[in-house]
């Protein structure tokens, strides 16, 4: 087991989180239990980073909860590992996507011109075979029939539906031609901001985060080959809330910089321990929430919350459409969401249980539209690209895995760190769950 003394910051604020989160549990239990109330049991279901904790935590500002001063500490932690994390990714991702620091994408077709006001060494010899493979194809893809193994993957990753996010196009393999060129993830020459994240690549945890690191944080967002891997995170796993921390690093990093309501909202603690929050809806009726993790690692944790339960709200990020699984990067996560939604809703132990779907992300979702069309993931989708049509055709996908004609299935789409529009589904949602749980209970 892993002492205190070896916990990661992040490691660290979760627990702590925890420990806040059961302590206001044990509050909210006494109060809830006090008298003859009704208690509706409502889960919030969904895989990783679909949302669920980003609409616990609404539920709780809606409740006039708001955050103690320890969440608040907490968070702020949580903060400065989440920008720590996302530099970490990018710095990957820029090597296992082969894109130099400081490449232009827009500049793609002029592979050696760009080349050369990149770099002043001369060009190196290009070996005649792998360059007709390069150019051909993209470098993962390319790697592997050298290695002669072109496996099930990227024959599967065009055609069929849920097909995995490869980008394979003119300014790919520039930035890959070019990255080789300049000697890699070993002999480029970086400069000195790029230097010093990359020297501490393994141990920026450690860190005393100095002004000269945020500075260094500051120019390495700002790099146009950074922002080129940015714009295919889809491709690797990045925290969505990745731009809205780097956009002000300087701010977030400072010593004295206290978290606003919605840099909490934007703040990502993977959720590993099941929690429950209880909220008063009216006199008589007490709302008891269950948010669970959604990992694969995660979803053995579930079942025991399964008896009794009034709703369930399954959150599906509808952004994912063009992203990788987290837990297998051979799988789209759309697909992941849908297959767990089908196991979920179709489970004989929610066969009467209402069925409230949250389409989360839809910002995210709106803005992916005017560069990823969603027929390159889901060929059945033959409509325009537009929020219209896109959230229609998911909508109708979801509805048809329900195999239980008789029970109704409710969706909503919702962005989830938008307190206003969450708020109003949420008031929905109420009076739906009210409503049900009236009617169960004989009252209504
Ligand atoms: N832009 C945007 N970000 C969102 C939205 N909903 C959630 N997020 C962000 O997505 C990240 C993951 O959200 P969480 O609520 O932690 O996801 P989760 O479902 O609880 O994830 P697990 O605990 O791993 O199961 C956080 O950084 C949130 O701020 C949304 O509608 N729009
Ligand atoms: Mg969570």
């Amino acid at each position: 087991m892993c002492s205190g003394g070896d916990m990661s910051p992040e490691e660290t604020a979760r627990t702590a989180q925890s420990r806040e989160i059961d302590k206001q549990l044990r509050i909210e239990e006494t109060e809830a239990t006090k008298g003859d109330s009704l208690i509706v049991k409502l889960l919030l279901l969904g895989a990783g980073e679909s949302g669920k904790s980003t609409v616990l935590k609404q539920m709780k500002l809606m409740n006039g909860a708001g955050f103690t001063p320890a969440e608040i500490a907490n968070y702020r932690a949580a903060i400065i590992s989440n920008i720590i994390s996302c530099v970490e990714t990018l710095i990957n991702a820029m090597d296992t996507l082969r894109i130099p620091y400081g490449f232009k994408p827009d500049a793609d077709h002029e592979i050696l011109n760009v080349h050369a006001s990149l770099s002043p060494m001369p060009l190196a010899p290009f070996d005649k075979s792998t360059e007709s493979i390069l150019m051909s194809q993209s470098l993962p893809r390319a790697l592997r029939s050298l290695k002669g193994d072109d496996t099930e993957t990227s024959k599967k990753s065009v055609k069929e539906e849920g097909a995995v996010a490869r980008a394979d196009d003119t300014i790919s393999r520039a930035a890959e031609r070019i990255y080789e060129e300049l000697g890699g993830s070993e002999n480029q020459p970086y400069p000195p901001e790029i230097t010093i994240l990359k020297a501490s690549e393994r141990m920026l945890f450690g860190l005393d985060l100095n002004a000269s690191i945020s500075e260094a944080i500051k120019y390495f967002w700002s790099d146009t080959g950074v922002q080129y891997c940015y714009s295919r995170s889809n491709e690797y796993q990045l925290m969505d809330c990745c731009a809205y921390f780097l956009n002000d690093a300087g701010k977030f990093l400072d010593s004295g910089f206290k978290p606003s309501e919605m840099d909490i909202l934007k703040a990502r603690i993977m959720t590993t321990t099941v929690t429950e929050s209880n909220f008063k809806v009216n006199a008589k009726t007490t709302l008891r929430v269950y948010d669970v993790g959604g990992q694969r690692s995660e979803r053995k944790k579930w079942a025991p919350y399964f008896q009794d339960v009034k709703a369930i709200i399954f959150l599906i990020a509808i952004s994912s459409y063009d992203q990788v699984c987290m837990e297998d990067e051979s799988m789209n996560r759309m697909v992941e969401n849908m297959n767990l939604f089908a196991s979920i809703c179709n489970h004989p132990m929610f066969k009467a249980t209402s069925m409230i779907v949250f389409m989360n992300k839809i910002d995210i979702f709106n803005e992916k539209l005017a560069k990823s069309p969603i027929s390159k993931y889901f060929p059945t989708f033959t409509g325009q690209n537009s929020y219209e049509e896109g959230t229609a055709y998911f909508s109708n996908r979801i509805t048809e895995l329900n195999k239980y004609p008789e029970k109704a299935i409710y969706i909503y789409f919702t962005w989830a760190t938008d307190t206003s529009q969450i708020s109003s589904v949420l008031g929905t949602v109420n009076s739906i769950l009210l409503g049900d749980a009236l009617m169960n209970m004989g009252m209504l």
